[in-house]
């Protein structure tokens, strides 16, 4: 069906579609330093406490706290990482931070509260505890304060950032269970595209931005990537990396271009046929004629059946295809808004939709009586004008990144927010 066919649907709407076609990836175990961005799939537990040993919060002296202030003979060291020692009344230990608590011990005093004394005749150190400690368990962190034994310390669902690789580390869990990383494929469409490392351009041809662009965002999205190239305008090049996408096992194929009005827009007609399109033309600027299809495919050998994924006809699993126009500003702005909250979905997130705030901008900007804009723009945040000298009385301010022409995509750079311009309607 021709592209002015296809009824528009706005961001939204494409965005629950989208959704609503996708379902969460099947799991598989990894090591917990690759689990990074991933999502957990199974609740993780402390097989022990935290810290293991009553440890020390201060350098300083472990001391009996019914001994009181006075000058004490320094019976030994307690250092971190050794085994705690008995330590008879009437004596303090020298105690590290992070140190195991001397058996007898019961509180730590800061070495700030302490003096330094002249040593006795046999070469053991003396100090004065100035300041006593003021109660049984200063400065010491008891068995399990961190962390008990049997904790949750990951829940299902939760996504994996580096404090909680610092975490999985701690209670020692070498490899955890994640939902798996989608694998997204991306191609190119055009006669006019050269690889971005052809020296010399030939004539009426431009260099490939959308597929680097598009490989890193998905990687930059925790996804797994397959590179197809370029397919030039024929539909046999379009439709064997379609294949070759459907043989590797990806979740996702990313085409860019061939997908608007001319006669070698190739793409949605090679969808039609292969699968069902859901959209062909959303109510926005940039990106107008972005198409979603899903295809169901045989399983491939590469993505063993986990049990845990949908599963539709017997052998057939869902790749979801996305058509972006090939503009880059397009293509970049449309896998923002859309493509993004489908892997996110894909690879298990809970809340896979983008973070909206309200923004004053910083310059009057023209509005388009008939799409939606998602002009580019830079967020900081500013105190609010008239609001005083408080960081509270602040606001998001957001200043245009220039002419926002679908082809400039250098109104991209530094961008790290869309603002979506809508006409008022009265
Ligand atoms: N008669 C009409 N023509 C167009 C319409 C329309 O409604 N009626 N819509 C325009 C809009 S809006 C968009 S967006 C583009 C999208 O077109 P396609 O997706 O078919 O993309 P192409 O025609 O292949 O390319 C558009 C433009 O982008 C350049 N391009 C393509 N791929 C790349 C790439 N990988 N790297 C860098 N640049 C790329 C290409 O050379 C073109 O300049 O259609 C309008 N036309
Ligand atoms: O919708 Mo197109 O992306 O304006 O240029």
């Amino acid at each position: 069906m021709p592209e002015a066919l296809y009824k528009f649907v706005s961001i939204p709407e494409s965005q629950a579609i989208s959704l609503r076609e996708t379902t969460c990836l099947g799991a598989e175990m990894v090591s917990f330093t690759e689990a990074l961005g991933q999502i957990v799939a199974e609740d993780v537990l402390a097989p022990e406490p935290l810290p293991p040993f009553p440890a020390s919060i201060k350098d300083g002296y472990a001391v009996r706290y019914s001994e009181g202030a006075g000058d004490y003979v320094v019976a030994f060291e307690a250092l971190a990482g050794t085994a705690p020692s008995e330590l008879e009344p009437g004596l303090v230990a020298y105690i590290c931070t992070g140190a195991a608590v001397p058996t007898g011990a019961d509180a730590v005093v800061q070495i700030e509260n302490t003096e330094l004394l002249p040593p006795i005749s046999d070469g053991r150190r003396r100090v004065r505890i100035k300041q006593a400690a003021s109660k049984v368990g200063e400065d010491i962190r008891p068995v399990g304060s961190d962390i008990k034994a049997g904790d949750q310390v990951l829940r299902r669902g939760d996504l994996i950032d580096a404090a909680e690789i610092g975490l999985l580390a701690t209670v020692g869990a070498a490899t955890i269970k994640v939902v798996r990383r989608p694998l997204v494929a991306v191609m190119s469409t055009g006669d006019e595209l050269m690889e971005p490392n052809a020296s010399q351009l030939g004539e009426g041809k431009i260099r490939d931005a959308n597929r680097p662009m598009l490989l890193a965002a998905a990687s930059a999205a925790g996804c797994k990537v397959l590179d197809l190239g370029i397919a030039v305008d024929r539909v046999a090049e379009v439709e064997s990396r379609l294949e070759a996408a459907i043989k590797e096992g990806a979740d996702v194929l990313i085409t860019s271009g061939g997908v608007s009005m001319g006669d070698k827009d190739l793409v949605k007609p090679l969808l039609e046929r292969q699968g069902k399109v859901h959209f062909g033309k959303v109510r926005m600027k940039p990106g107008k004629p972005l198409t979603f299809a899903t295809l169901d495919v045989p399983c491939s050998a590469s993505i063993p059946d986990s049990g845990a994924e949908a599963t539709f006809s017997k052998g057939t699993r869902r790749m979801l295809v996305f058509g972006l126009p090939g503009n880059p500003v397009s293509s970049i702005v449309t896998f923002k808004l859309v493509v993004l909250p489908v892997l996110r979905k894909l690879g298990g997130w809970q809340e896979p939709g983008l973070r909206r705030v309200h923004a004053r901008t910083q310059q009057d900007l023209k509005l388009d009586a008939a799409r939606p804009e998602y002009h580019r723009a830079t967020l900081t945040w500013n105190r609010r004008p008239g609001g005083g000298d408080s960081e509270l009385q602040g606001e998001f301010s957001a200043g245009s990144t220039g002419g926002q022409l679908s082809s400039r995509l250098l109104s991209m750079r530094s961008a790290n927010a869309l603002l979506e311009l809508h006409m008022r309607v009265k």
